[in-house]
């Protein structure tokens, strides 16, 4: 590790897009360029932002602004799409709900996963099975996401077409048995501002989402335009903020690229802490490998580090589980 990253850099991917369904695409140099710059960052941070993706910034607006509207509804409104265990961990969940390392998030959201057909991957899929629960107003909201949705799931398999490259493989070492009928999760969520309360001059600072590392391959968030919330743990344990770059995803790494990477590249830690006085609204979709794969270092990276696997295999679905499973209070 060279220097320790204070910011996290901008990548403009268009470059990659450009040639992304090309066998040859290593060759070209605009794709070498751009995979250069994925290499760095996923080494030095972890986190990188995106821009060039083609999604219009029209949408990414929208699906922030029918988020925001969703969670301006009454309690009782939004009880109706309650994420419990027997809606497989699918739909709201009110402030506090979620928890990370034993504390509270300052944080509402909904929750949405990829549909599985029951029996589809035996005991092991059957806690996440179920619908996505939308709400039933605005009607729109439902089709808006599902578009949404696939936009990222296109976008994300084309970045790790990139990444792909970076680690020293074919552009499709993500694809087939690993992740080409890849896994997603999409969290809607919303964090409360800070309001100074009456009875006390003692700031508040809320965690709105504690330290945590994301779980599968990739994730892509589209954060509020106004507010610098996120922020990430940086090598010598400070914390570096990923302010709004509007137009732009923040991706980063999750726990198992940074198995398959045998550790070249980190899912590094990040947390929330919305301490302006404006509800931010965030969406983060996430892109996972199959629901069942069995997740070990990829031999290209076990050479280009010690030659020896640095970690375990692991299978994503049971990892997923695992994760919900202790997510929540009820
Ligand atoms: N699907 C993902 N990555 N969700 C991220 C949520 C992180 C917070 C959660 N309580 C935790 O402790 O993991
Ligand atoms: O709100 C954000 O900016 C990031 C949320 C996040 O890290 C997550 O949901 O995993
Ligand atoms: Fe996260």
């Amino acid at each position: 590790m060279a220097t320790d990253f204070k910011s996290i850099p901008i990548i403009d991917i268009g470059p990659l897009l450009a040639k992304c369904d090309d066998p040859k695409m290593g060759q070209d140099s605009g794709v070498a360029q751009v995979v250069k710059q994925l290499d760095q960052a996923c080494k030095e941070a972890g986190f990188f932002y995106v821009k060039g993706h083609g999604i219009p910034e029209t949408l990414l607006k929208q699906v922030k602004n029918l988020t925001r509207k969703f969670f301006e509804l009454p309690y009782e409104e939004k009880l109706k799409i309650k994420m419990t265990a027997d809606s497989g961990y699918r739909g709201y969940q009110r402030i506090g709900e979620n928890i990370t390392k034993g504390v509270p998030d300052m944080h509402e959201a909904i929750d949405c996963y990829k549909e599985l057909k029951p029996g589809m991957y035996g005991d092991l899929g059957k806690p996440m099975e179920g619908c996505n629960q939308w709400p039933i107003k605005p009607t729109n909201f439902k089709m808006l996401m599902e578009e949404y949705v696939s936009l990222c799931t296109e976008l994300s398999r084309n970045i790790m077409r990139g990444i792909a490259l970076a680690l020293g493989g074919s552009p499709y070492e993500f694809e087939g048995e690993r992740a080409g009928n890849a896994f997603w999760v999409m969290r809607l969520i919303g964090y409360p501002g800070v309001h100074s309360a009456n009875d006390s001059d003692i700031p508040k600072e809320d965690i709105g989402c504690g330290a945590h590392t994301d779980y599968g391959l990739l994730t892509l968030v589209n954060q509020d335009d106004d507010i610098t919330a996120l922020q990430v743990r940086n090598h010598s344990g400070e914390w570096i903020s990923a302010p709004p770059v509007p137009g732009t995803f923040v991706c980063n790494i999750g726990d198992m690229l940074k198995i398959y990477s045998n550790g070249l590249y980190e899912s590094t830690l990040h947390q929330v802490i919305n301490s302006s006085p404006k509800y931010r609204v965030c969406v983060a979709y996430f892109y996972e490998t199959n629901f069942d794969t069995a997740v070990e270092p990829l031999d290209i990276c076990k050479e280009r580090t010690t030659g020896a696997k640095k970690f375990e295999r692991a299978v994503y679905g049971e990892h997923l589980v695992k994760k919900v499973q202790t997510n929540f209070v009820y």
